[in-house]
């Protein structure tokens, strides 16, 4: 299965950011014939403060239901039926009442919704250069891990900030996941330094193909530019960066190879072995057993609970 990721610039003109991604994904599929695209996180609006989100966002519709959605929804729905391709929507900004959601909606090449996956890490830090963000104040977090089949493919959901918790890859791994989406708005100053490694790192420790597709160039927020990474890549279960886009918007595609998938966790069987030593690192680190010049835990039954 051939995978397109979609490199924009959006901003905070919805209409605009949907001509945008409607524009890329018909240039990508005529192309690369690829089937299946992904678009980058917020795809439908970048910036612009609280109210720029608001008004961008769409209720979905209830999951399984089939009903239409908003102009968004429907237009993804529309680029995965007339081109009899799947689309992993990045992330829609969802109106969930209260709160905001940092959504991804997939559809399969009838037009049907077949997968929601709500952001589960959200980005409240301080940037390097001093920049504060807040994702929380305006997004409620997800709750849900979620994985879906396309092409006799297992995909993984996850979606940007995701990308620093090998834990959430790891539990898509044994659930199954070949392949992994992190779509992306990585800020300039995180992305430059991290970008590439974090993308490497959990395609080499999930052994699972990365499809992160991300936004690129400048956008305003509240009266200041800020700038995102892009980047856009595809990287292989052993880490190598397969396709990657330049600057600028645009795409890059690459072949889902399920040989390479299957001879790297053949050769390097690191699930196994994981599964082999069982430990509960993280119970074992709320314990100590002897502590002197040296901390020590043993690794006992209590952090090693026996095979079921
Ligand atoms: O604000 C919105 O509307 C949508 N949300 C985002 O763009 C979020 C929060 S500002 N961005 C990230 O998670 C970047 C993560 C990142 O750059 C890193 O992990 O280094």
């Amino acid at each position: 299965m051939r995978v397109s990721v979609i490199q924009m610039n959006q901003g905070s003109d919805k209409a605009a950011n949907l001509e945008q991604a409607r524009r890329l994904v018909e240039a990508a599929v005529e192309a690369d014939r690829p089937g299946l695209v992904t678009l980058p996180e917020t795809w439908t609006n970048l910036g612009g403060g609280r109210e720029s989100r608001r008004l961008a966002a769409e209720a979905l519709p209830p999951e399984g239901s089939g009903a239409a959605g908003g102009p968004a929804y429907e237009m993804l729905r529309g680029l995965a039926r007339r081109h009899g391709i799947h689309v992993h929507g990045g992330s829609m900004i969802e109106d969930g009442g209260e709160k905001l959601f940092n959504t991804t909606v997939v559809f399969d090449p009838a037009g049907g919704e077949i997968a929601r996956y709500r952001k589960i890490h959200l980005f409240d830090i301080t940037g390097p250069d001093g920049t504060g963000y807040r994702e929380s104040a305006l997004y409620g977090a997800g709750d849900r891990l979620v994985t879906f089949e396309a092409g006799g493919v297992t995909f993984g959901c996850t979606i940007c900030y995701d990308i620093r918790f090998a834990e959430e890859y790891l539990a898509l791994r044994r659930l199954g996941a070949e392949a992994i989406f992190v779509p992306s708005n990585f800020t300039l100053q995180t992305g430059k330094d991290h970008w590439e490694v974090l993308m490497k790192a959990r395609a080499i420790e999930s052994q699972c193909w990365i499809l992160a597709a991300a936004s690129w160039g400048q956008y305003e927020e509240r009266g200041a530019t800020r700038s995102v990474y892009g980047h856009s890549l595809v990287a292989d279960p052993w880490g190598h960066v397969v396709a990657k886009v330049s600057d600028g918007t645009g795409w890059a595609t690459a072949r889902i190879d399920r040989a390479v998938t299957a001879r790297v966790r053949r050769d390097m069987p690191v699930l196994e072995h994981r599964a082999a030593r069982r430990v509960d690192f993280e119970a074992a680190a709320r314990r100590v057993d002897f502590e002197g010049a040296a901390r020590r835990v043993d690794l006992d039954a209590a952090v090693r609970p026996a095979t079921p």
